[in-house]
């Protein structure tokens, strides 16, 4: 599956906020979203979900102009993520991940064992199969990350939108959460993600969009694009990029705190 954005506008009322955006994410890939707060990646994100429709330009899934689906139909192509969050009520694990199937069935059906199984394969792929009777408020924020992850793969969309996905995780919970993720693309999910931290789309994307005052600043792979200037350029923040073993890695390290030292 493919998603392309060509020349995308888009203004709240009369303030623009997405200028001339274009961007294409294909099968197998994770393509990183950075740019400061405020500057549009879940606005962005709103327009590919067909959320917001009175944009300009177009946005695609598989050549297919999103406008044009309807709800039912969109979802069982792309899956939304969002940040972790306690749901009100008691839901297990389980349940949580069977919502997803929701986009598969019929107005007024209730999941049977075809849902079942899919749920339980969703829960087995993220391996967290054993949680699957716990109660989902009364789990950790990395575990109700990695359920909401499995709720969306429950939803058999191979598109995948997360919004920050690892906000509010503690270190290893991300690094957790984001492996499994790269684990998908080999699966054939294509993935686009928000972050803000620079190392993770360092570290796991394989094609990064910069977004700018509302603009696509820079796009390209990791090590092409994201360097000591780019960082600069968006956050206001002076870093040096480090090159580790034999470039496959590369850190980013405000100076800083390198004159601390
Ligand atoms: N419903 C809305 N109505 C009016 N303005 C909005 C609305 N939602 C967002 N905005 C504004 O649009 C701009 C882009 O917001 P958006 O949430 O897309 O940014 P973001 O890059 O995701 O930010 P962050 O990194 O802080 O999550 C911001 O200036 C925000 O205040």
């Amino acid at each position: 599956m493919s998603i392309s954005v060509e020349h995308l506008n888009f203004s709240y009322c009369d303030r623009p906020v997405l200028e001339d955006v274009s961007f294409r994410a294909v099968c197998g890939e994770v393509v990183c979203i950075i740019g400061p707060n405020g500057v549009g990646k879940s606005t962005l994100f709103r327009c590919i979900l067909g959320i917001i429709n009175n944009y300009s330009g177009i946005a695609k899934i598989n050549e297919i102009e999103i406008k044009t689906l309807k709800p039912k139909q969109l979802a069982r192509l792309i899956a939304y993520i969002p940040q972790s969050h306690t749901p009100a009520f008691h839901y297990s694990v389980l349940d949580m991940t069977l919502m997803g199937t929701t986009a598969q069935m019929s107005a007024f059906a209730t999941p049977r064992k075809q849902e079942i199984i899919v749920a339980e394969e969703a829960l087995k792929i993220l391996d967290i199969y054993h949680l699957r009777d716990r109660d989902f408020t009364k789990m950790s924020g990395g575990e109700r990350q990695l359920v909401l992850i499995a709720r969306a793969l429950a939803q058999q969309a191979k598109v995948l939108i997360m919004d920050e996905p690892t906000a509010n995780l503690d270190y290893g919970n991300q690094i957790r959460v984001l492996e499994q993720v790269k684990h998908l693309t080999s699966k054939g999910y294509t993935i686009i993600q928000s972050t803000h931290q620079p190392e993770q789309a360092l570290y796991y994307a394989d094609y990064v969009i910069a977004l700018k005052d509302g603009r696509v600043y820079a796009a390209g792979k990791p090590h092409d694009v994201m360097d000591e200037e780019l960082i600069f350029n968006l956050y206001g923040v002076r870093v040096k990029i480090q090159s580790l073993f034999d470039d496959k890695i590369r850190m980013c390290i405000p100076e800083d705190v390198l004159l601390h030292r």
